[in-house]
């Protein structure tokens, strides 16, 4: 994240597609307030020196791992869409995730694999990982990001099909809870020509397929 994509002005960035009005002084101070409270109900001592700037150092935290909220995926695409005869299969794999679990504001991290087929246009490739984050970064379950990731791109690129297959962690199963340690959910969402095996087929395998 560049620092004018979260900067304090409350202006929209150079590219217009974030409007940012989250970095504001009240909110901070207001979450930072609730989180000495929390301090105290666990037991802590808000004052003692290690703790002094936690609240809002938390707050802060919690801003920026929710800063999704902020961000235009649709005009992420737009910003960058060309027009193209290019037919086959455009694979980005491999894109980090971290998100945040709406049950437990946990993280849940991992990998997340996008393919479209273009319909005339291809988009830069920077802004499919891009709309990755403008989804994961707000409160979120792993299925509704990857269908809000595919709904996005069919919706703004209207390519040919979407396909999406997220792969996360979940602190809230290994930290806590169930406490299983290796456990990986994966989840996935495709449209269009991904209905048929072999298109998804070889999209799978593109994305299991290593470089090395
Ligand atoms: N489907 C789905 N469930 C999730 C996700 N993240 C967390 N959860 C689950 O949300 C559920 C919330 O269930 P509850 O029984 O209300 O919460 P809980 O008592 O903390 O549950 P445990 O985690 O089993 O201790 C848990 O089963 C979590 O594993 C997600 O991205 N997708
Ligand atoms: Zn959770």
């Amino acid at each position: 994240m560049k620092e004018h994509d979260l900067d304090h002005s409350g202006e929209e960035n150079e590219i217009g597609y974030v409007k940012v009005d989250r970095y504001d002084p009240l909110k901070i101070e207001r979450i930072a307030s609730h989180y000495s409270d929390i301090l105290s109900d666990l037991g802590e001592d808000p004052q003692r020196e290690g703790l002094l700037k936690t609240p809002e150092r938390v707050a802060k935290a919690l801003q920026f791992l929710t800063h999704g909220y902020d961000l235009k995926p649709e005009e992420i695409l737009k910003s960058a869409m060309f027009k193209e005869e290019y037919s086959q299969m455009v694979v980005v794999k491999d894109i980090e995730v971290y998100s945040m679990c709406e049950h437990h504001l946990l993280p849940f991290f991992g990998k997340a694999h996008i393919a479209y087929i273009p319909n005339g246009h291809i988009v830069g490739l920077s802004k499919i990982p891009r709309v990755v984050d403008a989804f994961a970064r707000r409160l979120q379950v792993q299925e509704r990001l990857t269908n809000e990731i595919r709904d996005c791109i069919q919706s703004t690129l209207a390519p040919l099909g979407v396909a999406v297959v997220i792969e996360c962690k979940h602190l809230c199963m290994s930290m806590r809870g169930i406490q299983k340690q290796n456990s990986v959910t994966t989840t996935s969402a495709f449209t269009g020509a991904f209905a048929n095996e072999r298109t998804r087929s070889e999209f799978l395998t593109l994305i299991t397929a290593s470089l090395d």
